[in-house]
């Protein structure tokens, strides 16, 4: 079985983890946990969701890909993907898009692209809140460059990344089946 990573990106809010987590719930594929430097959210742990880092301990690292997002600095490490991978050959990955395109351009076809969206920014702002987020860093985030950024489809995913248009988790569900199955079937 040759190994692959589901590489899940889009924009903040609009169901990323929540498609790790049932990936690893229901095809027991483990996440690889990225480092940042940003402060954990309420009932996010170390190695779990993250390894929280400090700008200095951040630096230890040897990166595939590096990103600053929001002005707070985001990277997977080999370290990373060597843990998942050992334990599984199917694994998975959440990134912003610019890390997405690293992972396209470097693994090719070993990287299944997940490209996430929610058609109305409404509710996905309320989602966000519902999720615990300080309105006033909602706020901020949607106002962020890279949030601006990621409202579409980037150029370098186009043809390359599956869309899924998260508004209906039964439906996104059935969506991601099939592209496992698909990914799982193909031969490289
Ligand atoms: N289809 C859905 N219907 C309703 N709520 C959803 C749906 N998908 C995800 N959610 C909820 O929306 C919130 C945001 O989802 P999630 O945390 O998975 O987003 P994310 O893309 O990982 O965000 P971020 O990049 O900010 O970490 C969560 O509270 C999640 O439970
Ligand atoms: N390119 C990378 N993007 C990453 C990495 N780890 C997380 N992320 C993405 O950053 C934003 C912000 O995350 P949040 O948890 O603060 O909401 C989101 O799009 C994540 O998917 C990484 O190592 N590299």
């Amino acid at each position: 079985m040759s190994e692959k990573i589901f590489v899940i990106t889009g924009n903040t809010g609009t169901g990323k983890t929540t498609v790790a987590n049932y990936l690893a719930d229901f095809y027991q594929m483990p996440k690889v946990v990225t480092h940042t430097t940003r402060l954990p959210r309420t009932g996010e742990q170390n190695g779990i969701d993250y390894y929280f880092e400090s700008d200095t301990s951040f630096e230890t690292m040897h990166y595939l890909e590096r990103v600053e997002y929001d002005h707070k600095k985001y990277g997977s490490s080999h370290e990373g993907l060597s843990r998942a991978w050992e334990k599984n050959s199917y694994i998975t990955i959440v990134l912003d898009t610019a890390g997405a395109i690293t992972y396209a351009q470097t693994l090719g076809a070993r990287a299944v692209i997940i490209f996430m969206t929610v058609s109305d920014i409404n509710i996905l702002k309320l989602r966000l809140v519902t999720r615990g987020d300080y309105e006033g860093n909602v706020a901020k985030r949607l106002e962020s460059d890279e949030y601006q950024r990621d409202r579409e489809l980037p150029a370098a995913l186009a043809g390359v990344a599956h869309v899924v248009v998260n508004d209906d988790w039964a439906e996104t569900k059935h969506t991601i089946d099939q592209i496992v199955q698909t990914a799982v079937n193909q031969t490289d």
